[in-house]
């Protein structure tokens, strides 16, 4: 069945989103791109060498992807709107994930700053892709200002902490008119099929991969997760029941 996620003018098929960091060696990454089947990469702008040296991280990724440059770094709004015109004037498109990061500690989002500079961006013709903490009136705004679709996050980054946020998650999925994608946090397959389950439109993901033992085969596991949690999702779950049903029928076997 086609099924596919629409943000912006882009049609795409998978609904895993992957990131660049982390991995032991960068000729990893292509790999991962494969056995993840991932259609969309994030990168930050400071990896990216224009003169192409051999650290240059575009020399990584192939043509074929989805360019998801982000504004890591920033701490304002405006050290945010100057990254994103950055890469787009580098050639790396007009989506932009923003991250504007305060707080070093839990690297959670500055909500306000999101917000200011996703209004900016949105008014320039970008694709935004605001990450957030999960907040039903900043997503709102998010949506009312021009985002293209909202990454609340899971956990906070790196952690693989899994859907600690569930309860506010499923809040944005029922009441934000836009693609809801889990992004940060999620440490295990099972935890992207429940968010696909819950109703995400995608998830995105780097630390769960990169620091696998095998991340290749990781990168296999959350693709498979990721389409099963979304059939699930489109085939619609059973109710939770309080009292326990038979299964079988049991009346007329005993007698
Ligand atoms: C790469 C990227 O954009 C991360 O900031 C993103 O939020 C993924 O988080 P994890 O590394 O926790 O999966």
């Amino acid at each position: 069945m086609f099924d596919p996620l629409v943000i912006g003018d882009t049609v795409l098929s998978s609904r895993l989103f992957i990131g660049t960091g982390k991995y032991s060696r960068n000729t990893l990454i292509p790999e991962v791109i494969t056995c993840s089947g991932a259609e969309v990469i994030t990168v930050a702008l400071r990896r990216v060498d224009p003169a192409g040296g051999t650290e240059n991280i575009m020399n990584h990724i192939p043509a074929h992807m989805k360019l998801l440059p982000n504004t890591s770094g920033a701490r304002t709004a405006e050290e945010a709107v100057r990254i994103a015109r950055l890469a787009r004037a580098a050639g790396l498109g007009n989506w932009v994930k923003i991250e504007v990061i305060n707080d070093q500690k839990y690297l959670l989002p500055d909500n306000l700053e999101t917000i200011r500079a996703t209004e900016i961006l949105a008014a320039e013709g970008f694709i935004v892709l605001p990450y957030m903490s999960p907040d039903l009136s900043v997503a709102l705004r998010l949506r009312d200002v021009g985002a293209a679709a909202v990454m609340p996050l899971g956990s906070p980054i790196g952690t693989n902490r899994g859907l600690r946020t569930k309860e506010l998650l499923r809040i944005l999925i029922e009441e934000v008119n836009l693609p809801i994608i889990v992004d940060a946090g999620i440490g295990r397959p099972s935890e992207a099929a429940e968010a696909m389950e819950m109703g995400a439109a995608a998830v995105l993901l780097n630390t769960a991969i990169a620091t696998a033992r095998d991340p290749l085969g990781m990168a296999e596991a959350f693709r498979e997760a990721v389409s099963a949690g979304r059939k699930a999702y489109l085939a619609g779950l059973g109710p939770v029941e309080e009292r326990a049903a038979a299964s079988s029928p049991l009346t007329g076997f005993l007698g």
